[in-house]
């Protein structure tokens, strides 16, 4: 279990508070003039509290020693701001999001101190907050927000659901996949240009939900949809918007639209449970599933929700940016295309069908390792130890207990030390030979999905609905990039010797997931 810290009576608040008020309210009566007393009071507790923050500091730190001593460990080196407590390390990395390309600001930091930094700000390590309590208003608690004993459960409960069986439901990506190709139709008639990261969004909700409730959002077949956008507000208010609660809940109006569609959906099946009871019963969706599992009605909901968020914008991404790669590298689409007619000569794709196309996978890997729909992922350390140096030859890294970690799979995917000289390039054939043995002998080198227990437990299915909606678009239709008016990139990129800057027509951010900022604009041509 995670350990609180937290409760007003605890020793810092005796230190920091109680004893010097005490000690101040005695010199104010002691006093003989009432404003001098209030000034010496002032001043006495301003130094009382740099006395205890600094013997305290030091305290930790030699606490912090001793450990890392204890472990045969050294310190992760610091990031060196040029503002006292680092603050401009803090608005570089605003600056860095809001102008650079995705990851840039951090692959600079480690160009300079290596793959492993603290950033130190505000003379701090980040001390972290669970996610749960970033959204708990959303998601309850759920196998994504819940850690320890209780995650074990959540895992243990959800694991049988997303067995082959289910996961290679292609009724369900066929409904939804043809109530897309509709829509790429109209606008291929009149020659209009496609956001296709927008129908991918509404893809992959509606299939999703379809899955875990056995009913669906259908916001394909809506082009105002609620419940789409409700869910887009959601995901997207983050970590920050409690701050602002004060005059305004944010969260209120898309929550009432999320459980105007959950809570009768629920409801129902609730009054049907007795029925899922019974072993004879094949459940057909995961709602059904934890129904019969005798789950708390409320916990059932939490997990849903969780579920739909771990699935629905990761596979959306995955999803924009391989026809993203395909309308850029139109070489390679006409090869996938090639393997696809050659298997398949028209028809929809069988889960065996999958498993042959063998280029198409490599593509669909390729795109998850320039363009991982998680970007970047945070871990928490339980308890300190001590992390294997990226500089071999030197010891291995001090973790205190409680810190943040966060790290970067677009970052290590892209390392030239792991994926060789043409690691930025877009290029399948590395799947097909050589380097694709160094996501075996090193499974943190391509970690998508992640990797260790908490893996991702939609893995399978979300390459087999992927594979599925790219083979049926590219059956029928050839897309062409739309360069779209207002989205420019900054000029500066086309110049840029680093990274990706000089070859990107879309401008790749990270909210949650690895979303275009502006869509991904293309125009579709009947084949
Ligand atoms: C391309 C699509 C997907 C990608 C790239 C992806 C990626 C990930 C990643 C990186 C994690 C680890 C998160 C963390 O612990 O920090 C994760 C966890 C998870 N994913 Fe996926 N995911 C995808 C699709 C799906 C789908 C379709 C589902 C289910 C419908 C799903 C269900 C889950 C669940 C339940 C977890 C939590 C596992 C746990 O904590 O034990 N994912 N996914």
């Amino acid at each position: 279990m995670l350990k609180s810290t937290t409760g007003w009576l605890n020793s810092t608040t005796w230190r920091y508070i109680f004893t010097p008020v005490f000690l101040i309210s005695a010199l104010h009566y002691a006093s003989p003039s009432p404003s001098r007393g209030l000034i010496v009071s002032g001043l006495t507790y301003l130094l009382i509290v740099i006395i205890i923050a600094v013997w305290d500091s030091r305290d930790a730190q030699q606490k912090l020693a001793e450990d890392a001593q204890r472990l045969g460990a050294v310190p992760i080196p610091k990031v060196k701001g040029r503002l006292p407590g680092n603050l401009d390390i803090l608005f570089a990395l605003v600056r860095g999001d809001r102008d650079d390309y995705c990851g840039e600001v951090f692959r600079r930091w480690s160009e300079e101190y290596g793959p492993t930094y603290n950033m130190n700000i505000l003379w701090a390590d980040q001390k972290s907050r669970k996610f749960n309590e970033m959204f708990r208003e959303f998601l309850g608690d759920g196998i994504f927000t819940v850690d320890g004993d209780a995650w074990k459960l959540h895992r243990n409960l959800a694991r049988p659901f997303f067995v082959k069986d289910r996961i290679s439901d292609f009724d369900c990506f066929e409904r939804h996949s043809s109530n897309l190709l509709r829509l790429v139709s109209d606008k291929a008639e009149s020659k209009g240009d496609i956001d296709m990261q927008d129908l991918f969004a509404r893809f992959s909700l509606d299939s999703t939900t379809d899955f875990l409730f056995g009913h669906s959002t259908n916001s394909l077949l809506d082009q105002y949809s609620q419940f789409s956008a409700a869910f887009k507000a959601m995901t997207h208010l983050g970590s920050t918007w409690r701050w602002f609660e004060i005059f305004e809940n944010k969260s209120r109006e898309p929550m009432k639209i999320i459980n105007s569609f959950v809570d009768p959906i629920l409801t129902r099946a609730v009054q049907e449970r007795s029925v899922l009871l019974d072993k004879n019963v094949e459940h057909e969706n995961f709602l059904q599933h934890l129904l019969a599992a005798d789950l708390d009605t409320e916990l059932v909901r939490d997990e849903l929700l969780n579920i739909l968020l771990a699935g629905q914008d990761t596979t959306a991404s995955l999803l924009t940016f391989t026809i993203y790669c395909l309308t850029l590298y139109p070489y390679i689409a006409v090869k996938v295309r090639e393997e696809i007619d050659s298997q398949l000569h028209g028809r929809p794709p069988t889960v065996e069908d999958i498993k042959e196309l063998k280029y198409l996978r490599s593509c669909m890997n390729e795109t998850l390792r320039l363009f991982p729909p998680v970007p970047f992922n945070i871990r928490r350390s339980i308890q300190s130890c001590a992390l294997p140096s990226p500089l071999s030859k030197t010891k291995p890294l001090y973790m205190p207990a409680g810190r943040s970690i966060s790290y970067s799979p677009l970052l290590i995917q892209r390392r030239h030390d792991i994926w060789g000289s043409n690691a930025l390039q877009y290029d399948p054939n590395r799947w097909l030979v050589g380097d694709a043995k160094v996501h075996v002998t090193n499974p943190f080198a391509f970690l998508p999905f992640n990797g260790g227990p908490r893996m991702c437990i939609g893995q399978q299915m979300a390459l087999n609905e992927v594979s599925y909606l790219t083979i049926r678009l590219l059956q029928e239709y050839t897309f062409e990039f739309a360069p779209r008016q207002g989205s420019a990139l900054p000029p500066s990129w086309k110049a840029s010797d680093i990274g990706r800057e000089n070859v990107e027509k879309i401008w790749p951010v990270a909210s949650l997931t690895l979303m275009a900022k502006n869509g991904v604009w293309v125009r579709a041509k009947r084949r």
